[in-house]
């Protein structure tokens, strides 16, 4: 029987070991971390993360072909496939600070299999890494084999949060690649013996490990430029009365465009686009091409202005300022249907309102109070380490209170600020938030949610990215 050991417990790891199991009954998968509380709760019947259809996929596979265990090293030393899904932040001190990824956690992996194992292996780099970290692996592993051969190969993972489920079960493409040597291709083909059990062979690309590396870094930068040029657009929308969304339409219209990814927001957010796009800017920079990272740089610096210019239209909009007044936050993650904050938008936006001293009442659907307040008194890209090594118990944020629902959260506020698209908040009764609100009553609406006619009738005043402006802002400074 083929075992497969994982390494890394975590968005990745889990939901994507738990399809292997489902989808191949002979293989026996182990996923493993170094955090106890995390590997607890995929023992429990409160799965660390919530994705559609995974709770039913682990409940069938849990105890037969699929474990979580601390166990790191038996279940390594043990296993044919080694996959390494751990966390891969951007770096905070030293050479590269603020661009490079930091890959204390890889490299630790990579230690410890080279310690352990005692047969063959092949160890796939499911994380997203810079180009030539298979050739660093490669290298540590190899330093003291003892005999022991190792094939690296390159397989990024181009799930989605939210939709991660029906991402593995029916992937675009698979990408895998290797050396370009008899024993690299055998790995290449072993490894797609295992995703050959229900993905059609047109679907697996093959490719060497740089091609592979660099696939994913650029896959999330394109990504991420679709929303920054659709957002740069909704700035020159507001300016001339044109509209986000019909612009949007009219142009994915084009079948070389496409529609998708094309919605004007208050900006992207997530664990990887920003990371997976610093990370690509440093490699440019590192091989001597400045304007290819200046190029990535603007999709990283545009959505930083579209964030800027949100909080400058809430607070110029309020008589230039909001100290000392209620705001409502409806939503907190970084998109609906997930509890995950990693890099959302929305703690950028508070902590704008927050340095003009607004008072924050915050409701999300899905995440906890505990999250809000760690994310907004935590430093830029802390969040992205293992739980356990995360600062502990931060001080919660005094200006900020969380609210268990959207009415709650709006009761005597001044303003609300829309910065999650959660399916709910399009049909309030926004009759009854106006009557509870102080006067005048503002919406932000970051996500274009909401129906801004029907909440302009009721009385609100509204402000929608990229759409044609209310008379009432007409006159204020889009950037301040
Ligand atoms: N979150 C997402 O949607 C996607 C993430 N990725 C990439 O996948 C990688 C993992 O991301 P996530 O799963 O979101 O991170 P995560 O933070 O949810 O999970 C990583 C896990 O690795 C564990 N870990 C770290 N070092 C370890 C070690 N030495 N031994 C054992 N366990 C260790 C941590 O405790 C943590 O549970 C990153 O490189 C990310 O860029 C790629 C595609 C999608
Ligand atoms: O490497 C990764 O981590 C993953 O990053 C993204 O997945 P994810 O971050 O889970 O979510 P997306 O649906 O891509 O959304 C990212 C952000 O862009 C925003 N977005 C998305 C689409 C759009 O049209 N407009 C827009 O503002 C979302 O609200 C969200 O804040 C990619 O879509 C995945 O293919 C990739 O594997």
């Amino acid at each position: 029987m083929v075992k497969i050991c994982c390494i890394g417990a975590g968005y990745v790891g889990g939901p994507t070991m738990a399809v292997i199991a489902l989808k191949c009954p002979a293989i026996e998968v182990a996923v493993v971390d170094i955090s106890a509380s995390r590997i607890a709760a995929w023992n429990s019947d409160q799965l660390p993360i919530y994705e559609a259809g995974l709770d039913e996929i682990v409940k069938q596979c849990r105890g037969k072909n699929l474990l979580f265990s601390t166990a790191v090293e038996k279940h390594v030393a043990e296993a044919d496939i080694i996959f390494v899904s751990v966390n891969t932040p951007t770096k905070t001190r030293g050479l590269g600070a603020g661009k490079a990824a930091d890959l204390t956690y890889w490299e630790s992996a990579a230690r410890m299999i080279a310690d352990v194992s005692k047969s063959n292996k092949i160890v796939v780099e499911k994380s997203t890494v810079p180009v030539k970290t298979a050739e660093a692996i490669e290298k540590i592993l190899t330093h003291n084999s003892k005999g022991i051969k190792y094939q690296i190969l390159s397989n990024p993972e181009f799930l989605a949060e939210g939709t991660a489920i029906e991402d593995l079960f029916n992937p675009d493409r698979v990408l895998i690649g290797g050396r370009e040597t008899a024993e690299g291709q055998k790995a290449i083909q072993a490894l797609k013996q295992v995703y050959a059990n229900w993905v059609p062979e047109d679907r697996i690309i093959t490719t060497n490990l740089w091609s592979a590396e660099l696939s994913k870094l650029a896959a999330n930068a394109f990504l991420a430029q679709r929303i920054s040029s659709v957002n740069a657009m909704s700035a020159l929308c507001e300016a001339t009365g044109a509209n986000i969304s019909q612009v949007a339409h009219a142009v994915g219209k084009d079948s070389r465009i496409g529609p998708k990814f094309l919605n004007a927001s208050v900006g992207f957010g997530g664990s990887c686009f920003q990371k997976d796009i610093l990370n690509l800017v440093y490699i440019c920079e590192c091989n001597g091409l400045p304007e290819v990272a200046n190029y990535w740089k603007q999709v990283i610096q545009v959505n930083d202005y579209q964030k800027n210019r949100f909080v400058n239209r809430v607070v110029s909009s309020m008589f230039n300022t909001v100290s000392g007044k209620k705001i409502a936050i409806l939503g907190f993650a970084f998109k609906k249907d997930t509890g995950d904050t990693r890099e959302t938008p929305a703690i950028d936006v508070c902590k704008g309102l927050l340095g003009d001293k607004a008072h924050l009442s915050i409701y999300d659907v899905q995440v906890t109070e505990e999250q809000i307040q760690r994310d907004l008194s935590m430093n830029k890209f802390d969040w992205d380490h293992p739980i356990h090594l995360q600062p502990a118990s931060p001080i919660g944020v005094k200006q900020v209170s969380v609210a268990w629902d959207a009415y709650e959260a709006t009761k005597g506020a001044h303003g609300i600020c829309i910065l999650t698209e959660w399916d709910e908040f399009k049909t309030l009764d926004y009759n009854k938030i106006f009557d509870h609100m102080h006067k005048p009553a503002f919406v932000f609406d970051g996500r274009n949610v909401v129906d801004a006619e029907k909440l302009r009738q009721i009385g609100f005043i509204v402000y929608s990215i990229g759409k044609p402006l209310d008379a009432w802002l007409k006159d204020m400074p889009a950037v301040t």
